[in-house]
């Protein structure tokens, strides 16, 4: 059992995988083994997280997560600990691990009530749903029991999943279940580290049950967690043509400091000059603050020789310089008011998708309403399905996409997606997308591919927020600037 951390690059399967890993590790043990293995390890986190527990619910659901309930209420009270025991299910139609589970603990003369316990409880294990969760609002005594669940204040650990959580998708039913602990069985499941996923599950366990690696490398991952880049040390006889241009162009009139943000995140992040091509002919020429920066029109800009990152703070009038960015045959970043317009010029779209077939490196870093005007559909259905939607825009455009937000995804066409889990609320302020796209440019200048560069500015922008001192305000301006200490 392992705490997962942003350190390495797990894979994530789908409930379908999960099934069908179960399915061929079930074939070679004997029957209910997987189950019993699971009550165990569940039995071992909540000793492990709330080692002077006395008193202990144990809320089971009608199908197998009910059945490792039960299995780890079974060592549980061996190990000495009061259980109060509900089930949802009925020992006479139970799925056979569960009813093996049930009659198991009968035997051992627990009490397995069907009503609501009164009281409070030192820990509250959820063993009402995991992955056979369909999207239908809990009703009856499974509502009943999640609220109570949620009402009791204290420790919530949840088996598998939190109960209403799609596994799949990070999307939950209305009524869910909250847990501060997760210990996800088998597999690790997408739905954790996205969408509703970050907010619902705590802190995320793994058990692989005894699935060796080999085994889980057996059936194709839906995605992958991103994990802490290797970090390269400069070579000493380097000089600053090494680690390439980057042009940020935007900053539009009333806008420009968008455009400074990126450009400030591509200097902190590494590039070995930045220029900024501010579409505001009345702009300044020169940031005292920031006298590195290099400020040109955008027509005199040599668009062939420095990573371009586009669109921030660019409003309407970015429009006009797109064609010119798309065709260049530099890594191209675009970003929002970009993506707006390229949303609404089905010829700015054949363009940036003609990309792909020269090979040439492009990100597009949308939220999920630029994401949504991208593919045409509602806010509501990107973040229904976060990884799809990704993964669409990354095949209609031919390019890689990151879909900002609760657990970023990011995906091209050749890979499989990864979901980031560095970050944190304080990035949902003005100005951090900005700050996103200039470090995606310095990675891309730096000589990464375009889905590279997307994973290691992805991860660090999160991790600047993780580590970011808990008393001070998080600003896009200090965060483009490596952290509150670094200016
Ligand atoms: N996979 C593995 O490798 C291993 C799996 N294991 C464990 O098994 C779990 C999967 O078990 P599972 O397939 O029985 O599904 P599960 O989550 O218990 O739910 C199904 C039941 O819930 C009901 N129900 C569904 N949605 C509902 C709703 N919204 N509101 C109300 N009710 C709802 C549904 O009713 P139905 O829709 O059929 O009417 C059905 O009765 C898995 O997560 C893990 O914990 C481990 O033991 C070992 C290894
Ligand atoms: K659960």
């Amino acid at each position: 059992m392992q705490l997962i951390t942003p350190s390495f690059h797990h894979p994530l399967h789908g409930v379908e995988q999960t099934r069908q890993l179960e399915h061929a590790l079930a074939q070679t043990l004997p029957a209910h083994t997987l189950m019993q293995r699971a009550g165990l390890t569940v039995a071992r986190l909540a000793l492990a997280i709330t080692p002077h527990a006395q008193r202990i619910w144990i809320a089971c659901g009608p199908g197998n997560n009910g059945g490792d309930g039960l299995e780890a209420a079974w060592h549980l009270q061996q190990w000495g600990k009061h259980c109060v025991v509900t089930w949802l299910g009925d020992a006479g139609h139970a799925p056979a691990d569960s009813a093996a589970a049930h009659q198991k603990l009968t035997e051992a003369g627990v009490l397995i009530q069907t009503k609501a316990p009164s009281g409070h409880f030192d820990l509250c294990i959820d063993a009402l749903l995991g992955i056979g969760t369909s999207p239908r609002e809990p009703q009856g005594p499974m509502a009943d029991w999640i609220r109570l669940i949620n009402a009791q204040g204290g420790p919530v650990l949840s088996v598998d999943l939190p109960s209403g959580l799609h596994a799949d998708t990070g999307q939950t039913t209305r009524l869910s279940v909250q847990a501060s602990h997760t210990l996800s069985l088998l597999t690790l499941k997408p739905g954790l580290f996205t969408a509703q996923g970050r907010d619902t599950a705590g802190a995320i366990w793994f058990d692989a049950l005894g699935a060796e690696t080999h085994t889980l490398g057996t059936v194709k991952p839906l995605a992958r967690l991103n994990a802490r880049p290797l970090v390269h040390t400069r070579q000493h006889a380097s000089h600053k043509g090494s680690y390439g241009d980057v042009a940020v162009i935007g900053g539009a009139a009333g806008m420009t400091g968008a455009a400074l943000l990126a450009a400030s995140a591509a200097l902190h992040a590494g590039a070995g000059r930045v220029f900024v091509g501010l579409l505001d002919d009345d702009a300044l020429k020169v940031d005292a603050q920031q006298p590195e920066l290099m400020f040109r029109s955008f027509r005199s800009l040599d668009l062939s020789s420095m990573t371009l990152v586009c669109g921030c703070g660019g409003g309407p009038v970015i429009q006009t310089v797109l064609h010119k960015v798309l065709t260049s045959q530099s890594p191209v970043v675009i970003d929002a008011d970009a993506l707006n317009e390229i949303a609404k010029d089905s010829t700015l779209q054949a363009t940036l998708s003609a990309r792909r077939g020269q090979k040439l490196a492009t990100v597009l870093t949308p939220h999920p309403l630029e994401a949504a005007r991208l593919l045409a559909i509602s806010t509501h259905q990107i973040q229904g399905d976060r990884l799809a939607a990704a993964q669409a825009m990354a095949q209609r455009f031919g390019c890689t996409v990151v879909l900002k937000g609760s657990g970023t995804v990011i995906a091209c066409p050749e890979q499989t997606p990864v979901i980031n889990i560095t970050g944190n609320a304080r990035l949902a302020s003005a100005g951090t997308g900005d700050v996103l796209a200039g470090m995606v440019g310095a990675q891309l200048a730096a000589g990464h591919t375009a889905f590279d560069a997307a994973c290691r500015a992805v991860y660090q922008h999160g991790h600047l927020a993780d580590t970011w001192s808990p008393e001070l305000a998080l600003t896009a301006k200090q965060l483009a600037n490596g952290g509150p200490s670094c200016g």
